[in-house]
């Protein structure tokens, strides 16, 4: 049996709205749940291969997108909130109980700071954008994957209508380059 990228991109992808606002999350304890309020919609939504995304069970990817984190409040149990990594760039808010993880967070100097990962899976609404592209592909294989599988991968993605990057996509990139090369004091001329 073919591999599962994704529950959401396995059978075809669901367009979101573009006039979403928001809606809210919870962890999949089923009683006394983490509920994450949050006050727009994702931006940058994407497949994620990585190690340190969460993935629903059985998939090989997670989904995972951003949102200004003062759009973002925890509206019950966050008591049962902890960092699953403190010494990771992105600090993952995982509910204890139930493993899910419900945002993570930059604190340090970053392009990325003010921005919160979200998976906008863990809402019951319907309008989250959609993922837009698949990041850190080859990372599967650090986890297992048998690289032989992966041209099948990338060919499901493609054939999802997504590209497929061994980072993040090429403008995120982009800014992750910007933020470091300003940073060692460069001056780019009209940004
Ligand atoms: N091969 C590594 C890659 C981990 C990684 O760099 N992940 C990215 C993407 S996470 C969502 O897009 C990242 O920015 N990580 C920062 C962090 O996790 O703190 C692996 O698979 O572990
Ligand atoms: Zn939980
Ligand atoms: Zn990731």
């Amino acid at each position: 049996m073919a591999p599962s990228i994704h529950p959401f991109i396995d059978n075809g992808i669901a367009r979101g709205d573009p006039n979403f606002a928001g809606g809210s999350l919870h962890c999949h304890c089923p009683s006394n749940q983490v509920v994450v309020a949050l006050k727009s919609n994702v931006a940058h939504n994407h497949a994620c291969g990585c190690s340190k995304c969460w993935k629903p069970s059985g998939a090989l990817f997670s989904i995972v997108g951003v949102i200004p984190r003062e759009n973002l409040s925890v509206q019950a149990n966050e008591s049962k909130l902890a960092i699953v990594d403190s010494s990771a760039v992105i600090q993952r808010y995982a509910c204890r109980d139930c493993g899910v993880h419900l945002f993570g967070r930059i604190e340090k100097d970053h392009p990325f700071r003010g921005l919160d990962f979200v998976h906008a899976e863990l809402s019951d609404q319907k309008g989250w954008q959609e993922p837009q592209f698949a990041g850190f592909v080859s990372s599967i294989i650090e986890q297992g994957f048998n690289p032989k599988g992966m041209d099948e991968v990338r060919a499901k993605f493609k054939s999802a209508g997504l590209e497929s990057y061994d980072a993040l996509s090429p403008p995120l990139m982009d800014l992750i380059a910007t933020f470091t090369a300003q940073k060692a004091g460069v001056k780019f001329a009209n940004l």
